[in-house]
C-alpha cells in the first residue's frame, strides 16, 4: 500500500488483497499486527494476513468503473484489474489507462462494434469524447500524423489468443474506409491482404484457432493531402518447424486444410490431393476442418479424415479458401501464379510423403526411397517442377567439395543416411514454403505501391512473451524482441516522460522501474551475447548445442540475467544438464530453454544439393523464390554472398524496426487475453493481472497517478490557432496566449501545469486537451470565440479593479492623511510634556546643590 504508516484508522477500510483466482479480493483491515493487517474478505468473510506491501488501496465505491483508468484515485494494478473487470462485465472490452489502450479479448463477435457506422462516430472525435476503442486510438494516430507532420506507429501487443491480430484488422479498416476512398482500388488490395497472410501464415494452435506464427509491421501510407497512398508490409520470424510437424491439437498452416477443401474437383485430382491424415506433413496434428454451419459452401465428404470439425466464428476451411482465392486476384495475380502456389503447396505435402530407408546393397551405407512412397517422389517433382531422378539424388546424398584427396574442388556424392534424408527433405519443404511466404508478401506489396507517401501509420502485431514447458530457438526469439519492445516502452513512456518533467521543471516524484538493457545485451552483445555464440559455434567444424550452452554460462558469468537450469523453480527443468539449457530472467519472468536444436535452427541455410536441385527445377517461379537475395537474408561481403543466420537476420530486422518506431509517434494497444479455453466473457483475474505485469502497466500506472500524460508546448499550440487569431489575441505571446485558452476553458489549476516550455494535463483530462488540439475549424473558432469573450470579461474585471483601486487608494490615502494628523498631534503633545515634565526635577536637584554649598 501506498503508505508505510497505518493507524487505527485502518480499521474497517476496504483494500485489496492479492488471490490466487481473482488476482485480487477485496477485504476489510480488521487489525494491525507489526508487519502486516488482518483482514476479513468480503465475498467469503475469511480471515487472512497479509503483508503491507500486498494490499492496495481501494476505491470509497469498489462497484464504480471508468472509461479512463487514470480517473479513479488510486491507480494501482488491484484497481485497474478491478475496473478492467467491472467494464468487461457490462460487455466492455476496451479501457484506456491514460492513453494506452486495454483490450480484453470477447471472443465473440460484439454487434455494430466494427461496422462502417461506428467507424463514422469516431472519426474525428477526442480520446474520451466516446467510449474506449480501438478506432479513438486509430484517429488519434491519423490526427497527430496529420498534425505533427510525423509518421505514427501503433505498438499492438499481447499473448497468443489475446485479440492483436484482430486490433490490427480494425485499425486498417478504420484508416481505409476513412480516409481510402481516393486510393480506388488500393484500398480494396490493402483490406485483402489479410485473407492471404493469415491462409499462408497463421494455424490453429492450442491457444487460438486463428493464430499468426509470424510478425508483421503494416504500413499505410498516406498522401500530402491525407488520404490513403498505399502500404507495405514487413514480416518477422515465420516458424517454419510447422511445416513439418505441428504439436498434438495443433495444426499445420491453414492453407493445406483450405486447399484440400475448396479446391475444385479438378484442381484436387490435379494436385493429387487427398483427406489431411493421408499426408505425413499434416497427420500428426489435428486434422479436422474449420466449417461454418451457415456457409453456403460444403465440403465433399470424401476430404474428410475425421468425421469432427471445429467451428470458429471467424474461420471456414472452405470459405476461406473462397476469400483467398479472390484476394490473391485482388493482389494482381493470374490464374498461373495461382496454379504456382497451390502446386507447391501440394508439391510440399508429397515430399513430406517420401519415406527412406537404409539401402543394403549400397556399400557406401547410403539410403534410398521406400517403394510405397514413389508414388509420392513422382507427385512432388511434378508439382516442383524437378526431374523425379533428380529429386531422389538430391535427397539421398550431398555434394560436396573435396579439400583434400585428390583435385581440390572436385564435387563428390556424399551418401546419407536415412535419417539424414528425412532431415534433408524437411529442410527442402520448410524453405520452399519460407520462400513462398516471402513471395506472397513481395507480391502483395507490389499491389500496393505508393508514389509518394507524406507520412504512414504502422501497425506492428508481433507475439507477445512465451513460456511453455519446454522452450526452444523460436521462443528464444520471441522474448527477445519483447525485450527489445519492452525496453522501447519503457524509453518511451517511464524514462523520457520523467526526464522530460525534471526539464521542465515540474515537481514529480521520481518513478523506479526494472530496466531491462542486461538482458538485451545478454542476447545481443558482442562477443558475448547468446546470437554471436551462436554463430560462432556454428563455424566450429564440430558444432554441438552442449558446447553452445557451455560457452554462453562461460562467457556470462555472474550474469543477473542467466543461469543454469538446475536453479529452476520447474523440476523438469532441475533435471536438465547445465551444458542443455539456459535460465533467463526476462523482465516478465524467468524462462528456461531448452538448447539442443538452437544450432540447426539458426542456421536453416539448405544444404548445396538441394540448393542445387531447386536451381534446376523447371518452374521459373520456383527458381526465382530461391534467387531472391532478400528473402534468403543473405548479405554480400566483398562481392561474395554469405549466408545469414537466422538470429542474425532477426537481430537486424528488429534493429531497423526499432529504429523506425524510434522515429514515430506512439500508440500503444495492450490486448488481454480472458482465459485459456477462449470462453466468451469469461475473466480469469489471475491470469489476466499476469498479462497487465508483463504489459508493464503497474510502472506506467505509479507515474500516470503522479504525472501529467498529456502536453503541448506554448509555441506548437499558439502557431495552431495563430493564423485565425483577431488581433487582440494575436498580439499576445504564446505563453500568454495559452493561459487565456486555459482560463477561457474554465479548466481547474489541479488538472494541469505550466512547465518551462508545455504545459502539461493531469491524467484523465485528456479530452479536454485534445478538444484544444483539434484543428477541425469550427472546434478552432468556437474556442476562440471563447477566449475572446473571456479576454473581455477579464479586461473588464481589470478595469472594474483598477476604479475600485483608485477609489480605495483615495480613500485610504484620506484616511491615512488623518491618522497621521492625530499621530503629530500626540507625538508633539507627548514630546512637549516630556520636556517639561523633566525640569522641575531638574530645579529641585539644583536647590539641594545650593543648599549644600551655603552650609
Ligand atoms: N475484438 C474481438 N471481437 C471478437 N472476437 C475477437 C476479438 N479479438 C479477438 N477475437 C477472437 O479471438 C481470436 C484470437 O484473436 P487474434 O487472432 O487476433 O489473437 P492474436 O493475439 O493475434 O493471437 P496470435 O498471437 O496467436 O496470432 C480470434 O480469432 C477471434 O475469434
Amino acid at each position: 500500500m501506498e503508505s508505510s504508516t497505518h493507524s487505527t484508522a485502518d480499521f474497517g477500510r476496504l483494500v485489496w488483497i492479492s488471490d490466487d483466482v481473482d488476482g485480487f479480493v477485496a477485504a476489510r483491515i480488521t487489525d494491525i499486527t507489526h508487519n502486516g493487517f488482518q483482514l476479513t474478505t468480503e465475498s467469503t468473510n475469511q480471515t487472512v494476513t497479509r503483508r503491507y506491501e500486498e494490499t492496495f488501496a481501494c476505491e470509497e465505491d469498489p462497484t464504480k468503473s471508468v472509461e479512463d483508468n487514470c480517473a479513479l484515485v488510486h491507480l494501482n494494478e488491484a484497481t485497474l484489474l478491478n475496473n478492467c473487470r467491472l467494464r468487461y462485465a457490462n460487455g466492455k472490452i476496451y479501457t484506456y489507462v491514460a492513453n494506452i489502450l486495454i483490450s480484453i479479448n470477447p471472443y465473440q463477435l460484439i454487434d455494430n462494434l466494427y461496422s462502417s457506422e461506428t467507424i463514422k462516430e469516431y472519426r474525428g472525435k477526442s480520446l474520451g469524447q466516446k467510449e474506449p476503442h480501438i478506432f479513438a486510438i486509430a484517429d488519434k494516430a491519423y490526427r497527430e500524423m496529420r498534425r505533427n507532420k510525423t509518421s505514427q506507429s501503433i505498438i499492438v501487443s499481447g499473448e497468443s489468443g489475446a485479440g492483436k491480430t484482430e486490433s490490427q484488422k480494425a485499425v486498417l479498416k478504420y484508416l481505409c474506409e476513412n480516409w481510402g476512398a481516393e486510393a480506388g482500388p488500393i484500398q480494396q488490395r490493402l483490406l485483402e491482404t489479410n485473407p492471404i497472410l493469415e491462409a499462408f501464415g497463421n494455424a490453429k494452435t492450442l491457444r487460438n484457432n486463428n493464430s499468426s506464427r509470424f510478425g508483421k509491421f503494416v504500413q499505410i501510407h498516406f498522401s500530402d493531402s491525407g488520404s490513403v497512398a498505399g502500404g507495405f508490409i514487413s514480416h518477422y520470424l515465420l516458424e517454419t518447424s510447422r511445416v513439418c510437424r505441428q504439436s498434438s491439437g495443433e495444426r499445420n498452416y491453414h492453407i493445406f486444410y483450405q486447399l484440400i477443401a475448396g479446391a475444385s474437383p479438378d484442381l484436387y485430382e490435379k494436385l493429387r490431393l487427398a483427406p489431411a491424415n493421408k499426408f505425413n506433413y499434416l497427420k500428426h496434428g489435428a486434422t479436422m476442418f474449420f466449417v461454418n454451419s451457415k456457409s453456403s459452401l460444403k465440403i465433399a465428404s470424401d476430404r474428410f479424415s475425421e468425421t469432427d470439425t471445429v467451428s470458429d466464428s471467424i474461420i471456414s476451411d472452405i470459405d476461406d479458401f473462397a476469400k483467398l482465392e479472390k484476394a490473391l486476384g485482388l493482389s494482381g495475380l493470374g490464374n498461373s501464379e495461382k496454379m504456382f502456389i497451390w502446386s507447391t503447396i501440394a508439391g510440399i505435402l508429397h515430399l513430406g510423403n517420401i519415406e527412406f530407408e537404409e539401402n543394403s546393397n549400397d556399400s557406401r551405407g547410403g539410403c534410398r526411397i521406400t517403394g510405397d512412397t514413389e508414388n509420392s517422389l513422382m507427385s512432388a517433382s511434378e508439382l516442383l517442377g524437378l526431374e523425379p531422378e533428380e529429386l531422389r539424388m538430391g535427397l539421398c546424398a550431398r555434394i560436396m567439395q573435396a579439400t583434400k584427396g585428390g583435385v581440390k574442388g572436385t564435387l563428390i556424392r556424399v551418401p546419407l543416411k536415412a535419417y539424414e534424408a528425412a532431415a534433408g527433405r524437411d529442410a527442402l519443404a520448410k524453405a520452399i514454403y519460407s520462400k513462398l511466404f516471402d513471395w506472397l508478401v513481395a507480391q502483395i506489396n507490389k499491389s500496393i505501391p505508393f508514389e509518394k507517401s507524406s507520412a504512414y501509420i504502422g501497425v506492428l502485431d508481433v507475439a507477445g512473451f512465451e513460456y511453455f514447458a519446454v522452450n526452444s530457438f523460436e521462443q528464444f526469439c520471441i522474448n527477445f524482441c519483447n525485450e527489445k519492445l519492452q525496453h522501447f516502452f519503457n524509453e518511451r513512456i517511464l524514462k523520457q516522460e520523467q526526464e522530460m518533467y525534471e526539464s521542465e521543471g515540474l515537481n514529480i516524484q521520481k518513478i523506479e522501474f526494472s530496466d531491462n538493457q542486461d538482458c538485451i545485451e545478454l542476447f545481443e552483445k558482442k562477443p558475448s551475447g547468446l546470437f554471436d555464440l551462436l554463430d560462432e559455434e556454428a563455424k566450429l567444424p564440430r558444432a554441438t548445442f552442449q558446447h553452445f550452452t557451455q560457452r554462453a554460462h562461460e562467457s556470462n558469468k555472474g550474469h543477473f540475467r542467466l543461469d543454469a537450469p538446475r536453479k529452476s523453480k520447474v523440476k523438469s527443468h532441475r533435471e536438465m544438464r547445465d551444458d542443455e539449457g539456459l535460465l533467463i530472467r526476462h523482465y516478465a519472468g524467468t524462462v528456461c530453454y531448452e538448447t539442443r536444436y538452437f544450432v540447426e535452427k539458426n542456421n536453416d541455410q539448405l544444404q548445396n544439393s538441394l540448393e542445387m536441385l531447386i536451381e534446376q527445377s523447371s518452374f521459373p517461379l520456383i527458381v526465382a523464390l530461391f534467387q531472391n537475395e532478400s528473402s534468403t537474408g543473405a548479405v554480400k561481403t566483398g562481392g561474395r554472398l554469405k549466408a545469414v543466420s537466422v538470429g542474425a537476420k532477426f537481430k537486424s530486422q528488429l534493429s531497423s524496426l526499432l529504429d523506425k518506431l524510434n522515429n514515430t509517434g506512439t500508440h500503444f494497444v495492450r490486448c488481454v487475453k480472458p482465459n485459456s479455453q477462449m470462453k466468451a466473457w469469461q475473466f480469469d483475474g489471475s491470469a489476466i493481472l499476469g498479462q497487465l505485469q508483463c504489459a508493464g502497466m503497474a510502472s506506467v500506472l505509479r507515474l500516470m497517478q503522479e504525472g501529467f500524460p498529456s502536453r503541448t508546448s506554448f509555441s506548437d499550440l499558439y502557431s495552431m490557432y495563430e493564423k485565425s487569431l483577431p488581433p487582440s489575441l494575436a498580439r499576445l505571446d504564446p505563453r500568454m496566449f495559452s493561459k487565456c485558452l486555459f482560463r477561457a476553458l474554465g479548466l481547474d489549476s489541479h488538472d494541469f501545469q505550466f512547465g518551462n516550455t508545455k504545459v502539461f494535463f493531469r491524467a484523465g483530462k485528456f479530452a479536454e486537451f485534445d478538444q484544444m488540439m483539434k484543428q477541425d475549424p469550427d472546434t478552432m473558432m468556437e474556442l476562440i470565440s471563447k477566449v475572446t469573450d473571456w479576454l473581455i470579461k477579464a479586461r473588464w474585471r481589470k478595469a472594474q479593479y483598477g476604479t475600485w483601486s483608485v477609489i480605495k487608494l483615495k480613500n485610504k490615502i484620506l484616511y491615512r492623511a488623518d491618522k497621521i494628523k492625530k499621530i503629530q498631534a500626540w507625538m508633539r503633545g507627548y514630546l512637549v510634556r516630556k520636556r517639561f515634565h523633566k525640569r522641575p526635577i531638574l530645579g529641585q536637584f539644583l536647590d539641594q546643590i545650593q543648599a549644600n554649598l551655603g552650609h
